[in-house]
């Protein structure tokens, strides 16, 4: 890859047990980037042969591992943290050639999944367990925090780096071993996480990445008695299928999936605020994030207002590769992506909603779309109910608080919700009335590493980050202690 301080964070290979290895067949998977359609590279085609052996490495590795002391572990991964900073250049742009976004946003994603490692440092020292007032004299109740295992650790393309260390700092910390399967289409951030984690000195087989098409590798995981736990993030679709697969082995399962996150502005929200959380929400990643405003309801008395503002500052976003300097939006990841968002917006044009952003040229490539603002919008459109996952902000508009609330519910999704009111009363009760992991009052912004981050209804189970997550990967034994009368 060109253009990188370190070439050595640019791996083509697996890691398995502490050796880089290329797949048993010989095969491999190119990797695309999405600004050029240039090929990158490639990585092993694995499946479920050298799944076994990474579940077989980890659990070989996870006897030494957990009995190292909290503080050890911490340490290790403190040096982890500090790696990834020095070489955030480089990571930004392995990640920006992979996925396509901006390289500044992709610095950011480098911060925020390196932040997961240095706070899941700092709570490994905090695993407590508690003691339990016996119901007789004799016997002493203690409850001990133990780690669950060998864990599967399945990731999306939309954020490859924090996606990763968001389930692999709390489980290494908690003393779990971990099989990385990242996506397919951005494997070479899940590598150089490997290579900086081998330079921290994180011992051979505590973290295994195994890179290729997803269906062996995935059944491997599902079944494998070893694997302990599934820790998912991606599509709802994979995610209830891993779930049934999970089922036969009683696996512990931790579900990050899809989102179709409303957006609201009341009347009386303070309007500039709006667009700016708008802006953040709606496009951060081009809109392929799950916690992207999908839908943008507002109040008819400040809806034409808020679309022009918003219509505005949309305009004079650039769209180009991420590589290029003042670009905010970047490609997208691959051209189905491409035809949902146009499949999308066709479809809501064609049933009465109408494009208030300005037409522009694009760069060249069949990756790009442009940012646009509908106007228009109504729940029948197929943008309503499905993430669109890209550049795309419909405009809904509403009479009152409760339609709001019925149109921002009726999803059978709830990660995340945002809305905008000056009323204190307002903000207690659409807060309390919406039905999501995670609500924003006049914020669009609400990932980080110290609050919890998860999802309801089909949008998942479990939380990471925050004190919560790491308990993700702690198991509960109750021990009993008699016959001390
Ligand atoms: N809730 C969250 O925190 C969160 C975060 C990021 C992305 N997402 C969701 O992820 C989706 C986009 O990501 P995606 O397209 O990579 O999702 P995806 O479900 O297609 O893929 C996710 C991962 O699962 C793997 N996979 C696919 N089929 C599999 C199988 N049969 N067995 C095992 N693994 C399999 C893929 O290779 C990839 O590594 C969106 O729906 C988005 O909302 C959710
Ligand atoms: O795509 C959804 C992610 O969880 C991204 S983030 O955690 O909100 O940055």
């Amino acid at each position: 890859m060109q253009g990188l301080k370190d070439r050595d964070l640019f791996r083509q290979a697996g890691l398995i047990g502490g050796a880089w290895k290329a797949a048993a067949s010989g095969k491999a998977v190119d990797v695309i980037d999405p600004a050029t359609q240039a090929v990158i590279g490639s990585v092993p085609d694995m499946g479920g042969g050298e799944t076994r052996a990474a579940v077989e490495s980890a659990d070989a590795a996870f006897g030494p591992w957990r009995k190292k002391t909290h503080a050890e572990r911490a340490a290790l991964l403190e040096k982890w943290f500090a790696l990834m900073i020095e070489h955030m250049d480089d990571l930004a742009l392995i990640l920006t050639t992979e996925q396509g976004k901006p390289l500044e946003e992709a610095k950011g994603e480098i911060r925020y999944g390196a932040s997961f490692v240095k706070w899941f440092a700092e709570e490994a020292r905090r695993i407590g367990g508690s003691t339990i007032p016996s119901p007789t004299p004799d016997r002493r109740i203690v409850v001990l925090k133990e780690p669950v295992g060998v864990c599967g650790i399945v990731t999306p393309w939309n954020f490859p780096n924090a996606m990763i260390t968001r389930k692999v700092a709390p489980a290494l910390a908690a003393g779990c071993t971990v099989v990385i399967k990242p996506s397919e289409f951005t494997p070479y951030s899940a590598l150089a996480l490997g290579v900086l984690a081998e330079r921290a000195g994180i011992p051979a087989g505590v973290i295994n990445i195994v890179t290729g098409m997803p269906t062996d590798i995935g059944n491997e995981i599902m079944a494998n008695e070893t694997v302990r736990k599934i820790s998912f993030t991606g599509s709802t679709r994979v995610g209830s299928l891993l779930m049934r697969g999970a089922a036969d082995s009683v696996k512990r399962l931790s579900l990050e999936l899809g989102g179709n996150a409303p957006f609201i502005v009341f009347d009386d929200a303070d309007l500039d605020l709006a667009v700016e959380g708008a802006l953040v929400s709606k496009f951060r990643n081009g809109g392929q994030t799950c916690v992207c405003a999908n839908r943008i309801l507002v109040q008819a008395g400040v809806y034409d207002a808020f679309a022009k503002k918003l219509a505005d500052r949309v305009d004079a976003m650039r769209v180009g590769p991420g590589t290029e300097a003042g670009v905010s939006i970047g490609p997208m990841i691959n051209e189905p992506a491409i035809a949902k968002i146009r499949a999308h917006v066709e479809d809501a044009v064609a049933k009465g909603a109408k494009i208030i952003t300005r037409p522009r040229p694009l760069p060249e490539g069949p990756q790009y779309t442009a940012p646009i603002v509908l106007t228009g919008a109504t729940t029948g459109m197929r943008l309503a109910s499905e993430e669109t996952f890209g550049p795309v902000a419909p405009l809904f508009r509403f009479e009152t608080e409760e339609e709001a609330i019925a149109i921002a519910n009726g999803t059978p999704f709830g990660l995340a919700a945002y809305f905008y009111t000056e009323s204190l009363r307002r903000a207690w009760r659409v807060g309390e009335a919406l039905e999501f992991g995670m609500v924003g009052l006049n914020t669009g912004a609400i990932s980080t590493e110290v609050a919890p981050f998860g999802g309801v209804k089909q949008s998942g189970l479990g939380r990471e980050g925050a004190q919560v997550g790491i308990e993700e990967y702690l198991e509960i034994k109750t021990f009993h202690i008699g016959g001390l009368a």
